[in-house]
């Protein structure tokens, strides 16, 4: 039996270990902020439930051979209490959250070695706690090496397609060139493509293209294709479609992501000498827009 401890059962958490549980032989226990009874995941090819050990307490974990964190990149620090009860020697973790800063995010928490960095492509929305829409199938991307490989076979069972790759940090920036561009719907509130002219495809293309040349100059391989597919994307995002986990976040005036997917390309730009004014000016913009919290706090 291999025991698995999930840490953030939201969109991605909520799904990814509702997929894991429905093989017997793994261990499920799901550690969450806010309870819920059970999982139950709407999926492409049809609705799967799971019934995981559920904690709300730290104090209550025992240790894991492994653990998934999937909070939002700005939580990654409320994993901490978690991490501590749930760590053993062999225990291994799964960062499963955007970006490129996995390593860097955890590397007090969790040591180099144990450390499994995870880009995933499976776009997915919560509706209520314990309850998830998969909107398509999805894609997990790990590094290669001993680690990797065993993270992946805990997916075999699964409809989610994992795999490692010799190449992951260019996985994990081509991911990134693709979600750079929501910053514009999560601060427009508006699909791209209804409003899309020659103006709108300058600044989607200067964000993308900052983006690569940054994620180059850290090593990463990007094909000019990642750019000009990021553009089409925008130019042909229909009118009410979401751009994802960012401009669901801002709907609901919940924090935003918006250091770990575009302040990013800023900071490591700014390290390299490269410029990256838009990525800057928006990021600027977004933080302002943000909800303050004491309407978070009070309606
Ligand atoms: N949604 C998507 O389609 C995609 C998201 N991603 C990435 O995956 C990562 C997760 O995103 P997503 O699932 O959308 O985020 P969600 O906001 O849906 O889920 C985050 C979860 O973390 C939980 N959490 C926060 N703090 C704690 C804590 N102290 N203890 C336990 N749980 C905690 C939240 O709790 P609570 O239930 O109280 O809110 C929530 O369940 C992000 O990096 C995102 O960018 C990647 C690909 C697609
Ligand atoms: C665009 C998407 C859904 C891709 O998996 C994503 O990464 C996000 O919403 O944050």
């Amino acid at each position: 039996m291999t025991t698995i401890a999930l840490i953030g059962p939201g969109a991605i958490g909520g799904t990814v270990a509702a997929w894991l549980a429905q093989n017997p032989a793994l261990e499920l226990t799901v550690c969450t902020r806010t309870r819920f009874e059970n999982l139950q995941v709407d999926t492409p090819t049809g609705v799967i439930t799971a019934n995981p050990k559920v904690l709300t307490n730290p104090a209550d974990a025992e240790g894991v051979d492994w653990v998934l964190v999937a909070t939002k990149t700005y939580d990654s620090g409320a994993a901490k209490p978690w991490l501590e009860r749930l760590m053993r020697e062999h225990t291994r973790v799964a960062i499963i959250q955007n970006g490129v800063e996995h390593v860097r995010l955890f590397a007090n928490l969790v040591p180099r070695e144990r450390l499994v960095p995870v880009i995933i492509d499976l776009p997915a929305a919560r509706s209520a706690p314990g309850r998830m829409v998969q909107h398509r199938h999805g894609i997990i991307s790990v590094p290669q090496g001993q680690n990797g490989q065993d993270l992946v076979d805990l997916f075999a069972h699964t409809e989610i397609e994992a795999a490692t790759h010799e190449d992951f940090l260019s996985r994990a920036w081509i991911k990134l060139c693709g979600n750079s561009a929501a910053i514009i719907p999560a601060l427009t509130l508006r699909a791209t493509g209804p409003t899309w002219n020659a103006d709108l495809e300058e600044i989607v293309r200067g964000i993308v293209e900052e983006c690569a040349a940054v994620g180059r100059a850290e090593g990463a391989i990007i094909p000019d294709q990642v750019v000009e597919r990021t553009i089409e994307n925008a130019r042909t995002m229909p009118e009410g479609a979401s751009a994802g986990s960012i401009h669901v976040d801002r709907l609901a005036g919940n924090p935003m992501e918006v250091d770990a997917r575009n302040g990013v390309i800023v900071r490591l730009g700014r390290e390299h000498g490269i410029p990256t004014p838009l990525n800057r000016v928006l990021v600027t913009l977004l933080t302002a827009s943000g909800t303050p919290w004491f309407i978070r706090s009070h309606g």
